[in-house]
């Protein structure tokens, strides 16, 4: 049974990710990327489905224990589990070494503490989400004995200091450790016609990945109040990148239900522009340069061609096939099915997607980010696109799958995309149609004024029409569309306030009754938007409103600073896909925005 979202912590190589319970087990790991099929997906489902469990024990009828303390090590993601039993402490410290070309590693370290602690190393991989039992062997190798599991393409090589033996389909290995013994394990996966890896050096890969992330976490220029939730924020986003091309994961994770039992359950281990995009921003204004002239590079190879080809969502080399499908062997989450791989949404129109994109590379063009004519010419291409299909109903940015609609936000970031556009020409020496874009603007504005605003109710509406709300549209003052002292803009955070909030004060994205997203089931507190209703607070000059908040937010982190996609107000547990991009970005945004001031080139068109 797998543990609840926010008893996980992540360890990660910027090409794969781990989710690593309280009780030492690993439910969650894909290989050799983020995208693959995972190896151990009892997260999804149950032991059967694969797990690996290091901790105290030995006695197979005895339940895992959760650690009594866990934590990173400093600013990294390295995690250290604790546990105090009869005989003494033990610490596990588990951890996947950065590896550029090299082989993917899940290492674990097992130190004795005080006295002497009998373990258990309990290991059942199961390949292609668990659905494939591999042949398991041992080799000898230099007087050294190892485990190789190997099913089709893949092999999985187990390296440890202790002796391991079979059974029911399981490895085990039980040891005991001593104050002051180090005793390591290494996982490494190897595509299963190569050559044997080397065994790893555990410790020096130890000293090494420690030595990555503290250099990596000291370039955060932020030093404010917020330092400690936007390090661990900034480390996640990190460890949600694809180093190899610079593509943005939006969680190593599918299928944690949005409502849990339910079914809305979807992929999150593809690069959406718009999670990517707002990423980008955030690593900029704290300081990540190298990052994110990666995603842009990222993101000129994948939108290559015409903008009419432009997909809301690419994998994380770029792939565009992002088929859906479902996995029936897995019972899910807590009973949460389909199970899906894929991600329908890839086909979508989400007219926002330019909006956010533009926003991304203005402010890589105002930060000083090396100029690329390359993305100049996507940027004005991208605006002729929109020239034409403005006025379409699209999916949105919550991709609704039910029938598209004149979604405001949409519209909204549409012509956010315009403004930037005409900057860029105002500003440079860039030629564009400027007179005819400036008209488009106005259009644009007007359009919006009219048929998205409820002069009745003094506010905003979801779409074109409709008496919804939609917590998106926080974001109008926010992205320059209206004034902040607009009563327009007042009457929309107050009417979203009053009728998307939940108990905690946090907000749901839209009323889900309605049938907007043609989904049953309920879902929780979306975590990005009430980050943005922080902001919006701020902006109108609630500030203190806006820190309360705020600060009530980052304590329904879990106890390693995790956030997933939701909260679930009645259950009061994390929901959605863990952890989530999109709630770790507003996360550092309203750190930023409530503790240092905005310069006029940091991209917030409401900075003085
Ligand atoms: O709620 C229905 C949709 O949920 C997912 O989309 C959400 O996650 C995306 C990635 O973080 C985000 O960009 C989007 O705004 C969210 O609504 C799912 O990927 C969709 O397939 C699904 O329709």
């Amino acid at each position: 049974m797998p543990a609840r979202i926010e008893d996980y912590a992540l360890i990660g190589d910027m090409q794969t990710a781990a989710l690593v319970g309280r009780d030492g087990s690993v439910d969650w790991l894909c290989l050799p990327r983020f995208d693959s099929p995972a190896v151990f997906a009892g997260l999804l489902g149950t032991d059967e489905h694969g797990f690996w469990r290091l901790g105290p024990g030995g006695d197979t009828a005895a339940p895992a224990v959760p650690a009594d303390r866990r934590r990173y090590r400093g600013d990294s993601l390295i995690l250290e589990q604790e546990w105090d039993t009869d005989g003494g402490t033990v610490r596990v410290v588990d951890f996947m070494p950065p590896r550029g070309a090299a082989a993917p590693q899940l290492i674990r370290i097992v130190e004795g503490v005080s006295g002497t602690v009998r373990m258990r190393s309990a290991l059942r991989m199961r390949f292609s989400y668990g659905r494939v039992v591999p042949w398991v062997r041992r080799v000898e190798e230099g007087g050294q004995s190892r485990t190789v599991a190997v099913a089709g393409p893949d092999s999985v090589w187990l390296d440890g200091e202790a002796e391991t033996y079979g059974r029911d389909l399981t490895t085990y290995a039980d040891f005991t450790v001593t104050a002051g013994e180090r005793i390591a394990f290494a996982l490494t996966w190897q595509a299963s016609h190569l050559d044997a890896p080397k065994p790893p050096d555990a410790e020096g890969m130890l000293d090494a990945t420690a030595d990555f992330w503290h250099d990596w976490a000291d370039q955060c220029t932020y030093q404010g109040p917020y330092r400690e939730a936007v390090i661990r924020s900034l480390i996640t986003l990190k460890g949600l990148t694809y180093a190899p091309t610079g593509g943005i994961v939006a969680a190593p994770t599918t299928s944690l239900p949005e409502d849990i039992g339910g079914e809305r359950n979807w992929d999150y281990r593809y690069t959406w522009l718009r999670d990517a995009a707002i990423t980008l921003s955030s690593l900029l204004r704290t300081g990540y340069r190298d990052e994110a002239k990666a995603w842009r590079e990222w993101l000129l190879r994948a939108v290559a061609g015409d903008p009419e080809n432009l997909q809301i969502m690419y994998g994380i080399a770029g792939e565009r096939e992002l088929t859906e499908s479902s996995l029936d062997w897995l019972p899910g989450y807590e009973g949460s099915q389909p199970v899906r791989i894929g991600n329908g949404a890839a086909g979508q129109l989400q007219l926002d997607v330019y909006g956010e994109v533009v926003e991304a590379l203005h402010l890589a063009h105002m930060t000083g980010l090396v100029r690329n004519d390359h993305a100049h010419q996507l940027q004005l291409r991208l605006i002729d696109y929109l020239e034409d299909h403005w006025q379409n109903p699209d999916e949105g940015i919550w991709e609704v799958r039910g029938p598209r609609r004149h979604f405001v936000h949409s519209k909204v970031m549409a012509w956010v995309a315009v403004d930037r556009t005409i900057e860029l020409l105002e500003r440079t020496d860039e030629q564009g149609p400027l007179e005819r874009w400036r008209a488009l603007r106005d259009t644009i504005h007007a359009d919006v004024c009219e048929h998205g605003y409820d002069p009745d109710r003094n506010t905003f509406t979801q779409s074109y029409g409709s008496a919804e709300l939609d917590a998106s549209l926080l974001l109008i003052p926010q992205v320059g569309f209206l004034p902040a002292d607009d009563k327009r803009v007042i009457g929309t955070i107050e009417a979203i306030q009053r009728e998307l909030s939940t108990e905690d004060g946090f907000v749901l994205r839209y009323p889900t009754d309605g049938g907007v997203d043609g989904l049953p089931g309920d879902e929780g507190a979306f975590l990005a938007c009430s980050f943005w209703l922080a902001d919006a607070l701020a902006l109108i000059g609630r500030t203190d409103e806006a820190r309360e908040l705020f600060e009530r937010l980052l304590s329904i982190r879990n106890d390693v600073g995790l956030l997933a996609e939701e909260w679930d107000p009645r259950l009061k547990r994390q929901v959605g896909n863990f952890p989530q991009a999109f709630s770790h970005v507003p996360l550092i945004d309203t750190a930023l925005r409530l503790t240092q001031p905005l310069g006029p080139d940091s991209g917030d068109t409401t900075a003085p």
